[in-house]
This record gives structure tokens, C-alpha cells and sequence, in this order.
């Protein structure tokens, strides 16, 4: 819950192990502190134990504190003890209990906080206000300190900094890319608004390019210099950090270029990064989330078709998906509803998508799958990992497409596909969680295959004995249902008719000239495509080192 410094807030969040002890501590000193004969001692000890800092407000004494998530502002004049339901003496900015009458505590969140500095005897902190439910927007306090010892002010600086960062690198230099043309064409508007201020309060280094035409930011990521930037920032669609990824792999150090963690702030139509890294379909809390964001390593796939060979993130997807992504051009007219429409029509029409696949399948059981992600316990950096500067993207471990099929891949002829869906993150766009299953560096792409009912031709499965991949036909209804599922965090993955499974590559190729391919929501050839995935090759920043997963958060 958002606390907002100004106005005072509901409550301290509870902790309460340390809460307890705090409580006692504190007690005993404020209770110390009533008698004046001991006061100014007090408030020297509170200074040098640095958790607490004596400022004036509003020519009022007070103080500030940082506990284990919050920065209080404690009057002094608020000190007397009183009577609690919880403990027998309470000082009001602490109290737990859940008495309507207690003095409400006047806090900000340290995952707010964006910056702190004192001069000339004043105190400053930038934070994240909550200006409504949706935003986040700068705001500044300022304190006269009480004590002007300017050393013993930046150590209790440092201390609320380092409290407020954790493992987040503060101050982070970032190579900002603008594609003032994604999506609705107000990507640059939406960062002036609600990005750029929130960066600048936070003292983070900003280099800012638009991009210039199709591709540029391929250019950009391949003669950037890495060593100058904790982060690439792309204000754009899920397009420019695909492109961004490709730039990066092009250079003769793509293995330590790849480890700049890229980033996507929602300025497009997809944003299936945005929601996967930071969880927010807002702005201004993915600008607070990068700000704060924890360097995390994430797998990257290699696609091969014909002699070409690309680096994809996030998706590849044959079926109804890419058809509705890219085959809807002739309902420009119907806006954002287009995919919908696109959705519905080829639902009714039970459409299907003949191809054939192969599989290198790790894990086919659902339930096994659930529970590996209880175990997704991983490394987390504050700065970013070192990567060999004198190697290109790795070798590729299963061959290309004009190799043939490793002899250990299940292969199956459909007939009745209607959706082929591979993914990397979980989230394909703002509202959608095909993949709640992935994890960001688990070497595996989560997959998702649907048929269409009996009314059509059945697929054949080689050696016959893998259902996983030959999932119960879904009628009109079920695809409805599964994909509506998809949008309520990625329920779709506990029903029948929704095979998932984690893979270490696939090959699949179109039978007809039908539909199309899509990867990282981008067209390519409708031809043959391989595709395998290079463990931790890449880096992105995440809130808490982990990809935020929709419904699986929830799976017991
Ligand atoms: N100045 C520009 N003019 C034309 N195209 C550009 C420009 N800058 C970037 N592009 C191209 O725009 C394409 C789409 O980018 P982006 O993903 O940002 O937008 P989008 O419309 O939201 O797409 P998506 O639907 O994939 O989210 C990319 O192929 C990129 O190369």
C-alpha cells in the first residue's frame, strides 16, 4: 500500500520480529527522552546511531527513522507514551494494535524513496508519490536538520540509500531508445510524463536516441558503448528491445554485450516485457520498478530459417495467435480490436493450421511443471555479470533447420493445430499470461499447443506414445474459455485441452500456405524455423530477480 509522507498513512506494513524488539528499544529512549534533563544526551545518541536524523519541520522538532521498510517522521512533541490494546505503553508512530484511535504515523515506503542529499543544513529526499492508483510522480521533502554536522547527515544519506536500493544499483546510467512510432505513436509523450521525471529525481545518468527509421535500434545496440551503461531503456513496443537483443548479438563481444540488461518501458501495443519484468501495465511504476530494478539473467533463443539465424526474447508462435498478430491488416479500422475480432472469427471457423513438428521435450507433466517453479531460486547482482568480450553469440547445440531432426525429438504430423504457441516470458502483452509457467533462465521455452475437434483430420505422433503433445481437441467454446483464461493470469494452463510443456528446442514446419510466423511478434518467412534456447545470455532488470508470473504466484 502506497504511504505518502505528506498526508500520513493507514499504517507501518507489519514486521513484526523486529517490530517488537524496535518497539521496546524505543519505548525505553522516548520514555528517557520525556524527562528534559536527558534529552539533549538522547538526541545525540539517536543522531550517532544513525537510523535516525533530528530535523525541523514547519519550525516543529522531529525526527526521521529509518526502519525495516519505511522512513518515519516521528514529531517530537508526539512522544508521550499511551495506552495500547496491543502493548501496555505504545509511542503512537509505531502502535500495531488495531485501535481506531491511534496517532497515525507520517511514512514513505523505502522501495519509494529515489534519492536523498543534505547542504547548506537542509535535508532533501525524492520519492514516488501515489498520486492515484495507477501513478507514481516525483515529489520532494525538505528538512532543516536540527544538527548541522554535515559528515554525520551523509552517513545517515548513505545508510537510507543503501536501505532503499538493497540490491539495486543506485544512480544507474542508461541508453534510452525512443521509437516515437510504436503502438499509438505517444511513446515519447509517455516518457516526458511519466518516465523521464521519475529518472531525474533519482539522479540517474540519461542518453537519449529516437530511433530513426525500421531496424535503427540494430544499428544503435551494435556500435553502443557498453562499458558506459548499466541498462538499455526501450520506450516502445516489445519490437525494439527484439531489435536491440539482434544488435547486441552482431558484435564480436555479443557474449559480454548481451549482458547489459535491456528493458522495456510500455510505449507500444504489446509490452508483454513490461508486464513480465516489473508486473505493471503503467509507466510511471515500470519507470519506479527500473529504478529500483535487480540485474537478472534470462535465457535468449536462437531462430533459424533458410541461412539466417536471429535471437528472439520473448515468443514464437504458428497458429492462431500470429495469424490474428499479423493476418488482421484488413480490420485496421476496428483499432485495438482488432486481434479480438481477428480471435473470434477464426475461432468460429475452427481454423487450423497443418504442420509438422519436432520436440525436444524435457517435461510434459503438468504438475511437475508447477512444482519445478516453487524452485526457481536464482542469483541475484547488483551490478552486471561479466561476459567474455572476445565471443560471438554461442554455437548452436541442435544444428539449424537444414540440418536433420535430432534422432531424440518427438515429432508429430497435425493436421488440426490451431495454436503452436512458444515463449520465453510470461506475459505476451499487457493483459495476456500464456506462459505462467517460465522462468528467466531455466535453459527451457515454455510451449502451448491447442486443436481444434474431431470434425478435422487427427494429427499422427510418430512413435504414437507422447499425449502431451496431443492435447484433447478444443471446440469453439473451450478456445474461447482457454483464451479468456489467458488474460486471468494464465489459468489456461490447468485445462485439458491446453498441452504445456518445457522444451529445449523445436522445428516446425508449415504444411500449407497458411497463416503465419511470428516471432517476438514480428513476421517472418512462412517457411521452416528451428528454434533452441542459450541459457542466461542475456540480462534484463526484474523487481526481485524473478519474472512476475500471474496465476502461478498462487499455485500452492
Ligand atoms: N522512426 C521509425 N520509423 C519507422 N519505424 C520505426 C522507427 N523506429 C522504430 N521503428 C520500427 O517500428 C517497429 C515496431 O516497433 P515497436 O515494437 O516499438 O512498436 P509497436 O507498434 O508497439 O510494435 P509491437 O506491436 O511489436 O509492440 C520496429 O520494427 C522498429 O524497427
Amino acid at each position: 500500500m502506497p504511504i505518502d509522507i505528506d498526508a500520513g498513512s493507514p499504517s507501518v506494513p507489519p514486521n513484526a520480529g523486529t517490530r517488537t524488539l524496535s518497539i521496546i528499544i524505543t519505548n525505553t529512549l522516548r520514555f528517557l527522552s520525556c524527562n528534559p534533563s536527558v534529552k539533549s544526551a538522547f538526541r545525540v545518541m539517536s543522531e550517532s546511531t544513525n537510523s535516525s536524523i533530528f530535523v525541523l519541520l514547519d519550525g516543529k522538532e522531529a525526527y526521521l527513522r529509518i526502519t525495516e521498510d519505511c522512513l518515519v517522521l516521528q514529531y517530537a512533541h508526539e512522544d508521550e507514551p499511551r495506552q495500547c490494546k496491543t502493548f501496555q505503553i505504545c509511542p503512537p508512530s509505531i502502535c500495531i494494535c488495531r485501535s481506531k484511535k491511534r496517532t497515525r504515523p507520517r511514512a514513505v515506503m523505502l522501495r519509494d524513496i529515489l534519492w536523498a542529499e543534505a547542504s547548506n543544513g537542509t535535508l532533501e529526499i525524492n520519492y514516488a508519490k501515489h498520486t492515484s492508483k495507477t501513478e507514481v510522480a516525483p515529489a520532494t521533502r525538505k528538512y532543516q536538520l536540527m544538527f548541522d554536522n554535515q559528515s554525520g547527515a551523509q552517513m545517515w544519506i548513505e545508510q537510507l540509500l543503501e536501505a532503499s536500493y538493497g540490491k539495486s544499483l543506485q544512480r544507474k546510467r542508461l541508453k534510452v531508445l525512443i521509437n516515437p512510432f510504436s503502438g499509438p505513436g505517444n511513446a515519447n509523450t509517455v516518457w516526458k510524463i511519466h518516465a523521464n521525471p521519475l529518472f531525474l529525481a533519482a539522479h540517474v545518468t540519461l542518453s537519449i536516441t529516437h530511433t530513426k527509421y525500421r531496424e535503427h535500434a540494430i544499428t544503435i545496440a551494435e556500435e553502443l558503448d557498453i562499458d558506459a551503461y548499466d541498462a538499455i531503456v526501450c520506450v516502445s513496443g516489445d519490437g525494439l528491445p527484439h531489435e536491440v537483443f539482434n544488435g547486441l548479438a552482431k558484435r564480436k563481444d555479443a557474449r559480454k554485450a548481451l549482458k547489459v540488461p535491456v528493458v522495456l518501458l510500455p510505449g507500444g501495443s504489446g509490452n508483454g516485457m513490461t508486464m513480465s519484468t516489473f508486473g505493471t501495465p503503467t509507466v510511471s511504476h515500470a519507470a519506479l520498478a527500473m529504478i529500483k530494478g535487480i540485474y537478472t539473467p534470462i535465457d535468449l533463443c536462437s531462430v533459424t530459417q533458410g541461412s539466417k539465424r536471429t535471437l528472439s526474447f520473448l515468443t514464437q508462435s504458428f497458429g492462431i495467435i500470429a495469424d490474428c498478430d499479423l493476418g488482421t491488416e484488413g480490420l485496421r479500422w476496428a483499432g485495438g480490436q482488432r486481434f479480438v475480432m481477428g480471435l473470434v472469427q477464426r475461432v468460429l471457423g475452427l481454423k487450423v493450421y497443418p504442420c509438422d513438428v519436432a520436440v525436444k521435450i524435457i517435461d510434459s507433466d503438468k504438475d511437475t511443471i508447477k512444482r519445478k517453479i516453487k524452485y526457481d531460486v536464482r542469483k541475484q547482482f547488483n551490478t552486471k555479470e561479466d561476459g567474455d568480450a572476445t565471443e560471438g553469440i554461442p554455437d548452436l547445440a541442435f544444428g539449424t533447420v537444414q540440418d536433420p531432426v535430432p534422432s531424440d525429438w518427438t515429432v508429430v504430423k497435425y493436421e488440426d493445430l490451431t495454436n503452436f504457441y512458444a515463449g520465453k516470458c510470461p506475459w505476451v502483452s499487457m493483459d495476456s499470461c500464456f506462459f505462467p509457467a517460465a522462468i528467466t533462465d531455466d535453459g527451457l521455452l515454455d510451449l502451448v499447443i491447442v486443436r481444434a475437434p474431431k470434425s478435422h483430420q487427427s494429427s499422427v505422433s510418430a512413435d504414437g506414445s507422447h499425449s502431451a503433445l496431443l492435447p484433447p481437441p478444443a471446440g469453439r467454446w473451450q478456445s474461447i474459455k482457454y483464451l479468456t483464461a489467458t488474460e486471468e493470469g494464465g489459468k489456461h494452463f490447468n485445462m485439458d485441452c491446453v498441452s504445456y510443456l518445457k522444451v529445449a528446442g523445436f522445428r516446425l514446419t508449415p504444411r500449407k500456405r497458411e497463416g503465419y510466423v511470428s516471432i517476438d511478434g514480428e513476421p517472418i518467412l512462412h517457411e521452416a524455423f528451428q528454434v533452441e534456447v542459450h541459457q542466461a545470455l542475456g540480462a534484463t532488470l526484474t523487481v526481485d530477480g524473478k519474472f512476475y508470473q500471474g496465476h502461478s504466484q498462487t499455485w500452492p
